[in-house]
């Protein structure tokens, strides 16, 4: 009768109708995994099973929006309302806020975000009279976080002298201390980190049965998806939870675990068959997300790996296009080539801008992609990198509210203290810091009992924190009688920020302004849409933590049709027609800092099996020659991990000898634009040799081998520049030995005239020319 479980093939079927007990879901890409889940629950609930009973964890709050959705398409609205899904920090906050107390926070705790929590690091590494140089606030927060992640407290840290010596011996014996510092800071401002979320659930779970047993009862079903990048700390708590019941059911496959740098451990999913009794395993082979040459394609990368298990993947899909591999001399070059490909399959074959997406290793490498992308007026959205939310206008708006909700913040108050400036300065807030550790109480508390202590705080200085101090108390009281817009409307004129933003009048200070607006209309939103839900009211505290817990991927794209930018980290579970992968070079994917072991390299290589199975019609690899890293051009050499796709699947839209060609690109790249009607036109005849052959790759490879001293990575113009002459002999990587002649210009528009033995007279521009002198006598 229920036509949805049609909707399933028959290996799917069976893990969405297994009954109770547990049950583990391992398949490679595309399979259906994350629709088995869906499908699970909504048959779990047309079976009887109490919607409040069901808990299911996702990797990003759209994926849970989106299975919701579907769910509600199929059980119905009311009934899908009361689901808990999302991701495992936002569950878990929400949690906290019922039984934090226990714990001694407070229901309104803030969520710090990873900017507030290296802000407090470095004001505690300055507090403590600490060289920062040796402290990197960063390294910092960095090492806190994985302590948490592996559930080492404070006190384990402690009792555990190998920890303690590492940090001695690292030169940094005060490690220790600066994380007690951290906690204590964060506890007394009700706080909690992005780790906490788990860590605190983990204490709270352990400490007091009471609360652990109120949980089982209540989440007899408990579902993962993405269970191959669970970290120590989310593993404990989904054992805990499920151990009475034992109805947990994950899905995942251990061929795109991408997360252990940040302590996600495979070792999970194949240890999930030790972990609980009676477990039924299944598999399912049939990706119905790709074409037959992407997911062939994909397979024979993955084989490469030594660690995993045994899969098979097929499609009855069409075979669809080869993978094209494209280079490009430059970076900026291969953001015109990709701008320019969206371009003309859009006009071929009647695309949409949101059928695309480009994937890349790094957020930095956006930057030429963005540049080439708005050059032909092609709409995009990048996801991740710096999120709306986190820009300063938006984080000044924001302190205020979270200083309303819970004035112990310390990281919202020394933000907005003097923000828009009035009059308190460093020197106060650094003695109300001083007071309040001495005290063990939040700065708001001192400040509101400044009469009482003995500071050294002039009269003037006084009154304006406590001007401050009846400012947010009058917020606060606005806050018992209006929803979240209207008060945060009324903070953003009443603290003069609009004002302060439209003063500036700089088109920066009017963006802001307008971010501020934006900022209004998405609380607007949210306040409508939360009073439909069953356990919700709107409410600023609910709103503050939607905000610390929303990515850009959550975002609803709603119809604007956008090509998506993203790493390919924030790609995992999601599917597009058309899908460029950008940057596919050696250091940079693989990535330089992941190949010190196999292991790292196998990560890499899964990163990049996650990366192509994101195609539903056609992958498209690009690397460059050329590409511009802190600062320098350098020299780049094409990812090994091209060479070990299976040829057959192959399509190499630049192979290496087409020197002609290539150099044709690469003067069209230095004085201007290219143009591709040109360049088909002075494509040499067949059989007719260039006349400037482009070494091949392994030509290439030798010569650097030989001379390392001329071809390290950086080819910098800078020790070529100095002594570049008129007359100079110099060689060219492409064009071979030759003469300056003339050099003019400055700075990034200093141009060589050269007269190359064979290729002829050329001028280049010094910025891009890989030259290096090799007689200046
Ligand atoms: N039986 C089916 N019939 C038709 N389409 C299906 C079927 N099963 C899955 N699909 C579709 O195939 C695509 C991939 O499914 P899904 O995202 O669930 O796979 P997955 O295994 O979770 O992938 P990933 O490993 O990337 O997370 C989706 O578009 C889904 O709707
Ligand atoms: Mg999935």
């Amino acid at each position: 009768m229920s036509t949805f479980l049609d909707e399933l093939n028959d290996a799917q079927r069976a893990p969405v109708l297994h009954k109770d007990g547990p049950l583990m879901v391992i398949a490679g890409a595309g399979s259906g995994k994350t629709r088995v889940l869906t499908y699970r629950i909504a048959h779990l609930m047309n079976q009887g099973v109490d919607s409040f009973n069901i808990l299911a964890l996702t990797f990003t709050n759209k994926a849970a929006r989106e299975m919701k959705k579907r769910i509600a398409s199929i059980v119905g609205d009311s009934e899908a309302k009361n689901l808990w899904m999302g991701t495992f920090h936002s569950v878990f906050a929400k949690l906290l806020r019922y039984d934090g107390d226990k714990l001694g926070f407070p229901s309104n705790f803030t969520i710090y975000d990873t900017q507030d929590s290296q802000r407090l690091i470095a004001a505690i590494i300055k507090e403590m009279g600490l060289d920062k140089d040796i402290y990197k606030y960063k390294q910092i927060q960095n090492r806190i976080s994985s302590y948490k992640n592996s559930l080492i407290t404070v006190k384990a840290y402690f009792q555990n002298p190998e920890l303690v010596e590492a940090d001695a011996m690292a030169k940094r014996p005060r490690m220790g201390e600066i994380y007690k510092n951290y906690v204590d800071r964060c506890f007394k401002a009700g706080a909690m980190d992005f780790d906490d979320l788990l860590l605190r659930t983990n204490e709270l779970l352990t400490r007091f049965p009471e609360v652990l047993m109120k949980y089982q009862d209540r989440f007899r079903y408990i579902l993962v998806d993405e269970y191959q990048d669970t970290n120590h700390s989310q593993y404990l708590i989904v054992k805990a939870l499920s151990d009475r019941y034992q109805n947990i059911c994950v899905v995942g496959d251990d061929a795109q675990s991408i997360y252990s740098f940040r302590g996600a451990n495979i070792s999970n999913i194949l240890n999930f068959q030790r972990d609980y009794d009676d477990v039924a395993v299944y598999r399912l082979e049939q990706n119905y997300r790709s074409t037959q040459n992407i997911v062939k394609a994909a397979n024979s990368i993955i084989a490469k790996n030594r660690d995993q298990l045994e899969k098979v993947v097929w499609t009855s899909n069409d075979e669809g296009h080869k993978i094209k591999i494209h280079r490009s001399p430059t970076d900026a070059e291969e953001g015109r080539y990709v701008a320019g490909s969206i371009f003309e399959m859009k006009m071929q074959e009647q695309l949409q801008n949101g059928d695309f997406a480009v994937l890349y290793r790094t957020n930095s490498q956006s930057r030429s992609i963005e540049d080439a992308l708005r050059k032909r007026d092609i709409p995009y959205r990048i996801y991740g990198g710096l999120s709306f939310y986190q820009r300063k206008e938006i984080k000044d708006v924001l302190a205020y509210l979270r200083l309303i909700v819970n004035p112990k913040d310390e990281e919202a108050l020394k933000r907005v203290i003097n923000f828009p400036a009035r009059g308190i300065g460093q020197t106060t807030i650094d003695r109300l810091v001083v007071a309040a550790n001495h005290y063990g109480r939040s700065i708001f508390e001192v400040m509101e009992h400044l009469d009482k202590l003995n500071l050294n705080i002039n009269a003037g200085t006084k009154r304006k924190l406590g001007d401050f101090v009846t400012m947010i108390k009058s917020f606060q009281i606005m806050n018992e009688g209006s929803d979240a817009f209207t008060l945060a409307e009324h903070v953003s004129k009443k603290t003069g920020l609009l004002l302060e933003f439209k003063k500036d009048g700089t088109p920066e200070g009017i963006a802001r302004m307008e971010n501020i607006e934006e900022l209004l209309n998405g609380i607007k939103d949210f306040v409508e849409g939360q009073k439909e839900l069953a356990d919700a009211t709107g409410s600023l505290t609910e709103f503050l933590e939607d905000v610390a817990l929303a990515t850009d991927m959550d975002k609803e794209v709603g119809d604007d049709d956008r090509v998506a930018l993203m790493t390919i980290h924030l790609a995992k579970g999601l599917e597009f027609p058309y899908v460029f992968v950008v940057g596919m070079e050696e250091d940079l994917f693989p990535s330089a800092m992941s190949m010190n072991t196999r292991s790292e390299l196998e990560e890499e290589r899964r990163l990049f099996y996650v990366a192509l199975t994101r195609a539903e019609k056609q992958a498209t690899l690009t690397y460059t020659q050329n590409r511009y890293r802190w600062g320098k051009l350098i020299d780049a050499e094409p990812s090994r991990f091209l060479e070990e796709i299976d040829e057959q699947y192959v399509e190499n839209l630049t192979p290496v000898n087409d020197g002609y060609r290539y150099k044709s690109m690469l003067n069209a790249d230095i004085f201007g634009e290219v143009d591709k009607s040109k360049l088909r036109q002075i494509k040499p005849k067949s059989g007719t040799p260039p006349s400037t052959h482009r070494p091949n790759e392994n030509q290439l490879r030798k010569l650097r081998k030989l001379k390392p001293e001329l071809s390290t990575s950086t080819t910098n113009n800078n020790v070529v520049d100095s002594n570049l002459a008129e007359g100079v002999l110099v060689n060219h990587t492409r064009f071979g030995r030759g003469k300056v002649l003339k050099i003019e210009g400055l700075g990034n528009d200093k141009k060589a005239e050269i007269q190359f033995e064979q290729g002829g007279m050329k001028k280049l521009l010094l910025r891009f020319a890989k030259l290096e002198v090799i007689d200046n006598t």
